[in-house]
């Protein structure tokens, strides 16, 4: 019988997130400023999207189905040449489960946030992330991340007796 390991979910904040990457929300902590004649707020430049060298940045649409809970994560990938950002357009909450960059992700090194419907997440290059885990129905998010050369997915098997239990 493999053990499980319980992650509880923590809420998702950007002091939390910063060893990931950025939360893209709107947020007085921000750099915000009125434009377009006092009209519209401009919460400005909120994540490193970074296409590294040789790469583009692209603008894409993932339409997800939901993830059951509770879930048990067993792989997690990361993309070592550049950052990928996920903006939540059906104003529904989703799972974002990250380890920090290195070689391999460890299961007692892994952090699972409940994004809320307003957040995007950006991770910078190399984070460990499970892929889009969509909560409660299918759900549209605007995607950014990196055309080009190069192999930019790495996967991990999480290794060891270990399963994460999200609950
Ligand atoms: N495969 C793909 O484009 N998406 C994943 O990288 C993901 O993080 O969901
Ligand atoms: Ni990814």
């Amino acid at each position: 019988m493999t053990a499980v390991l319980r992650l509880r979910t923590e809420p998702l904040t950007a002091a939390a997130f910063a060893p990931f990457g950025e939360v893209i929300e709107v947020s007085d902590a921000a750099r915000h400023y009125p434009i377009n004649g006092g009209s519209t707020e401009r919460y400005h430049d909120l994540a490193r999207i970074a296409p590294g060298a040789g790469g583009r940045a692209i603008v894409s649409i993932f339409r997800a189905r939901p993830c059951a809970l509770p879930f048990i994560v067993e792989m997690l990938e990361r993309h070592p040449l550049g950052s990928q950002a996920f903006m939540p357009l059906s104003g529904r909450p989703y799972l974002v489960v990250v380890a920090p960059g290195g070689e391999a992700p460890a299961a007692d090194g892994l952090r699972a946030f409940l994004a809320g419907g307003t957040q995007g997440v950006n991770y910078a290059p190399g984070v460990w992330h499970h892929p889009l885990l969509a909560l409660q129905a299918v759900s549209d998010f605007l995607v950014i991340d990196r055309a080009g050369p190069g192999e930019n997915c790495d996967e991990a098997v999480l290794t060891g007796a270990v399963r994460i239990d999200l609950v």
